[in-house]
């Protein structure tokens, strides 16, 4: 089995409109993990996943080493609201993310959209416009977006966020079969319980990488009990 790509990030800084937003952070994490990220509301980790997805300019290296012929990013982005009167159903959307062509010209069935829809189990949503979704219909549309493009890396941020228990668990054996399949997981998240049981390391940001480790050890170095606490911030 082939292992998805590792990556390396070498005095990574980002700023934005003058702000540093993330500063000279160095991390590597291996490929065919699945790596948390977590940290407090504002200490920079969706600006972390859009400079590595490529959305923000940033100074230092981001390296990505591809096995061979692999070259598929996958990025869920965060839960935001979405005008509900906009003529954008489901379908469109995932069509959007499907290639450059306008969505006017790609009527026909694509295999690639059917077989997300099908892996994420969204048939019964296509039809329905997205602001009209709930959070949890939403994070499964986003999720199948990611996938589209058979990624070898996915970066999800919170992509449990408004999701039940049962969404909840059909997204997490997703993820799963992903990481069995050998891909790289990179995960903002802020329940402790799901970072412990599911991921292999643990990174938390505050302006710049603060620890990096296993799970457990990271939550003992911050001094948090682990039972019974749900959030990391
Ligand atoms: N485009 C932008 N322009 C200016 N400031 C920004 C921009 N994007 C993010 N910020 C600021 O950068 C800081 C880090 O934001 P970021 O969204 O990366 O944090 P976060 O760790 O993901 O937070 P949360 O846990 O609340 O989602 C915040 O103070 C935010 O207000």
């Amino acid at each position: 089995m082939i292992k998805g790509p590792s990556l390396h990030l070498t005095n990574l800084t980002v700023a934005v409109k003058g702000m540093t937003l993330l500063s000279a952070m160095d991390l590597s994490l291996d490929g065919g993990l699945w790596h948390g990220i977590a940290g407090p509301n504002g200490g920079g980790k969706s600006t972390l996943l859009k400079a590595i997805a490529g959305l923000h300019n940033h100074s230092g290296t981001i390296e990505l080493h591809w096995p061979e012929g692999r070259d598929a990013i996958g990025y869920m982005p965060q839960l935001s609201p979405f005008d509900a009167s906009l003529p954008v159903t489901a379908l469109d959307f995932l069509r959007m993310h499907c290639d450059k062509r306008p969505v006017w010209l790609r009527f026909k069935g694509d295999p690639k959209i059917a077989a997300v829809v099908e892996k994420v189990r969204i048939q019964g949503l296509l039809s329905k416009r997205l602001g009209t979704l709930s959070s949890g219909e939403r994070q499964r549309v986003l999720l199948a977006c990611a996938l589209l493009n058979s990624p070898h890396i996915l970066l999800l941020d919170e992509p449990l966020a408004g999701v039940d228990k049962y969404g909840r668990e059909q997204i997490l054996e997703i993820l799963m079969t992903f990481k069995a399949n050998g891909g790289t997981i990179i995960m903002i998240e802020h329940d402790w319980q799901i970072l412990q049981q599911h991921c292999d390391s643990l990174s938390w940001i505050d302006g710049t990488l603060q620890t990096h480790g296993d799970p457990m050890s990271v939550l003992q170095s911050l001094q948090v009990p682990s039972i019974g606490l749900r959030h990391a911030s």
